[in-house]
């Protein structure tokens, strides 16, 4: 197997930075087949919190660096770029801990990995080759994460309310949007963006022709 190319893609919550990727993704599997080309997740990398009460897990900052085991999401990119299978978690927003499954995954020729804290920790910042940041306005996003949450995550509107005033928003001034600078490409109207998709698709497809 030839060099192992890694794209990050990052951005606030509901920037629609796993629409993006998935939609990059199925088109360039229906054209390469799934071998050679892998998606992971950051919030597959959520610590287990198994240990804690379901009221404690409540009140855990999902929006702070701490919350994420990123020594471990490190590590598997290491393995893949070093052509060995991982085991990605698997993670519930309803019981916040991670599922006693793993998904296996094979390393691949390109490996894209989302989330919205990948370009605010300097040490994963090292295993990126390309990465993209997802500039959608805050009020899009705020109005996709309430309908998500509500119909996808189990949540009610009080505590989309009041996580999104305590944790949400302060963690993309701190974290999210001070990581933009390190993106290779920002891209804007999400995974409307079809010149965006299309100048990583052809990236992609340029990479896994040498
Ligand atoms: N361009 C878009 N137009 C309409 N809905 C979108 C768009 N991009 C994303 N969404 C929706 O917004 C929600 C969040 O998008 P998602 O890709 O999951 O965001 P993220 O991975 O950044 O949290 C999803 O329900 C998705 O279908
Ligand atoms: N148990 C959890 C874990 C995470 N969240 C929220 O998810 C957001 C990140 O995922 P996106 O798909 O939106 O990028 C993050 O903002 C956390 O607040 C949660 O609510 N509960």
């Amino acid at each position: 197997m030839g060099k192992t190319t890694i794209i990050a893609i990052a951005g606030a919550s509901a920037s629609g930075k796993s629409l993006f990727a998935s939609t990059v993704y199925q088109q360039l599997v229906a054209e390469l087949g799934s071998d050679g080309i892998a998606i992971l997740a950051e919030d597959a990398y959520y610590r287990d919190q198994t240990h804690l009460s379901l009221e404690q897990r409540q009140l855990t900052n999902y929006d702070h660096p701490s919350a994420f085991e990123h020594k471990l999401l490190a590590k598997h990119l290491q393995q893949l770029r070093d052509g060995k299978s991982i085991e990605m978690p698997q993670y519930s927003y309803t019981t916040h801990t991670r599922l006693a499954e793993t998904i296996p995954v094979s390393p691949g020729r390109v490996v894209m990995v989302e989330g919205i804290l990948l370009l605010s920790d300097p040490e994963l910042r090292e295993h990126f080759d390309i990465s993209v940041f997802m500039d959608t306005p805050l009020d899009i996003c705020l109005l996709r994460r309430m309908q998500r949450d509500l119909e996808e995550r189990g949540r009610s509107i009080s505590s989309i309310t009041e996580q999104y005033q305590a944790t949400v928003r302060p963690a993309f001034f701190e974290f999210i949007l001070p990581s933009k600078q390190f993106a290779d490409l920002v891209v804007t109207r999400g995974g409307q963006n079809e010149i965006a998709i299309d100048l990583i698709q052809s990236k992609i497809r340029q990479l896994l022709a040498e």
